[in-house]
């Protein structure tokens, strides 16, 4: 799963988080690896770059399921910062599936279970007319 040039996930974009997302039935997971140049305030990772790997996680959800979707809307809860040198897990499940709209469901924890953020987001499912129109070249 994934697109090269992705800024979370792809293998050859050089200013990327390069974050594996892996499927675990109809759940999506990774892992990540906080480090300095990933922070906002010092020692504390940057909340964007917090959202932008819950965001990442639930466009996977859909994309597991062979749907590409774009984020409608997407809310988080910073529980608890991610400090620097931290190994956090990000997991998401879909709760709600219709023909357009998937909710989605995301945390992220530290390896000692501590929850650190967590996210709602409605994805909407883009027709290939609509990718076409966004400029959004799918992978085979
Ligand atoms: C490599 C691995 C893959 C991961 C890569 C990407 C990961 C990152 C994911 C993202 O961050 S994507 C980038 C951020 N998102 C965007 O840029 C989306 C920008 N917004 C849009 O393109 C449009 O607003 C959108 C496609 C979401 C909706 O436009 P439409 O013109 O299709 O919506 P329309 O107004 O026709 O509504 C269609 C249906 O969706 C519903 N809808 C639209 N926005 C909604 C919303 N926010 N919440 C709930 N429902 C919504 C709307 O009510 C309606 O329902 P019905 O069909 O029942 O009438």
């Amino acid at each position: 799963m994934g697109y090269d040039y992705c800024f979370v996930c792809g293998d050859k974009n050089p200013h990327g988080l390069k974050a594996k997302f892996n499927a675990d039935g109809d759940s999506v997971w990774a892992s990540f690896h906080c480090e300095e140049r990933h922070i906002g305030w010092p020692n504390v990772q940057h909340g964007g770059i917090t959202s932008a790997l819950l965001d990442e996680a639930c466009a996977y959800v859909p994309l597991n399921m062979d749907l590409v979707t774009v984020t409608a809307e997407l809310n988080i809860s910073f529980k608890t910062p991610v400090q620097v040198g931290e190994t956090v897990r990000i997991e998401a499940h879909p709760t709600k599936v219709n023909k357009r709209l998937i909710l989605v469901e995301a945390t992220m924890v530290n390896q000692a279970g501590e929850l650190k953020a967590s996210a709602q987001a409605k994805m909407l499912v883009l027709s290939k007319t609509q990718q076409a129109a966004m400029g959004i070249e799918t992978q085979a």
